[in-house]
């Protein structure tokens, strides 16, 4: 399902960041682990085709992601691909059900009411609807960005340090909702952290080490 051969990413002739190859099968669960600066977040924008590699391959489901065009990745990142930031990004001057609507209007798609509602209340946010980001608690943005990366019922879920800044029960909560967003629907999920707490958390998941970075 995700694959990566001899992957590398050149930033500048100074820093280059390699990655260990891969496969990973349907379904499969990934941990990501490294210190800072070792490229868990480079690895993930190479997956999601916001990177391009200088060499080597990522390919998800077969496709060289790499190679497709512009315009080809951003439709095949919408219809393959669950983001969740470490950075949530929910627009502050919309509520949090026009935060859900806007999957659909960039993917250039009618607005999916019915799923909107069902995500929500699966999530347990279904009153929040009409809240703005700033009027929720930290879990609870959390829980919205979770809800937006699976409205459109991706194959593979990305996380980018998805328990940064949360205390252990908020932090439970968080990958247990990934884990189980993931099983229920057979997407394959990857969580980039350095937080040594998801280990205990992710329980049979595949990890990958990343090494430190070497020094400039
Ligand atoms: N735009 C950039 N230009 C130059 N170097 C960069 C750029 N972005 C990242 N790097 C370097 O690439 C390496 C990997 O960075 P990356 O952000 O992927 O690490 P990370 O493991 O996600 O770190 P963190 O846990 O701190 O977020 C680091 O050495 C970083 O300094």
């Amino acid at each position: 399902m995700l694959e990566f051969q001899n992957l590398r990413h050149r930033y500048t002739p100074q820093v280059e960041v390699r990655f260990p190859d891969l496969r990973l099968a349907h379904g499969d669960h990934l941990l990501v682990l490294g210190a800072s600066g070792s490229g868990k977040s480079t690895l993930l924008a190479l997956i999601a085709g916001l990177l391009s590699p200088t060499s080597g391959h990522v390919r998800v489901e077969g496709t060289d992601v790499g190679s497709l065009r512009a315009s080809a990745r951003d439709a095949w990142r919408g219809a393959t691909l669950g983001f969740v930031p470490q950075r949530l990004h929910l627009s502050p001057s919309l509520s949090v059900r026009r935060n859900l609507e806007l999957p659909f209007v960039c993917a250039g798609e009618h607005v999916d009411g019915p799923r909107i509602a069902t995500v929500m209340d699966h999530l347990g946010i279904g009153a929040l609807a009409h809240r703005r980001p700033h009027e929720l608690s930290v879990g609870q943005a959390h829980r919205v960005a979770l809800a937006r990366a699976l409205l459109r019922e991706p194959r593979l879920i990305l996380a980018d340090e998805p328990t940064a800044s949360l205390d252990d029960e908020a932090a439970t909560d968080a990958l247990g909702l990934l884990r189980q967003a993931a099983t229920e629907t057979g997407a394959t999920l990857v969580v980039a952290t350095h937080d040594r707490r998801v280990t205990d958390w992710l329980p049979g998941a595949h990890v990958l080490r990343l090494a430190a970075a070497p020094a400039p």
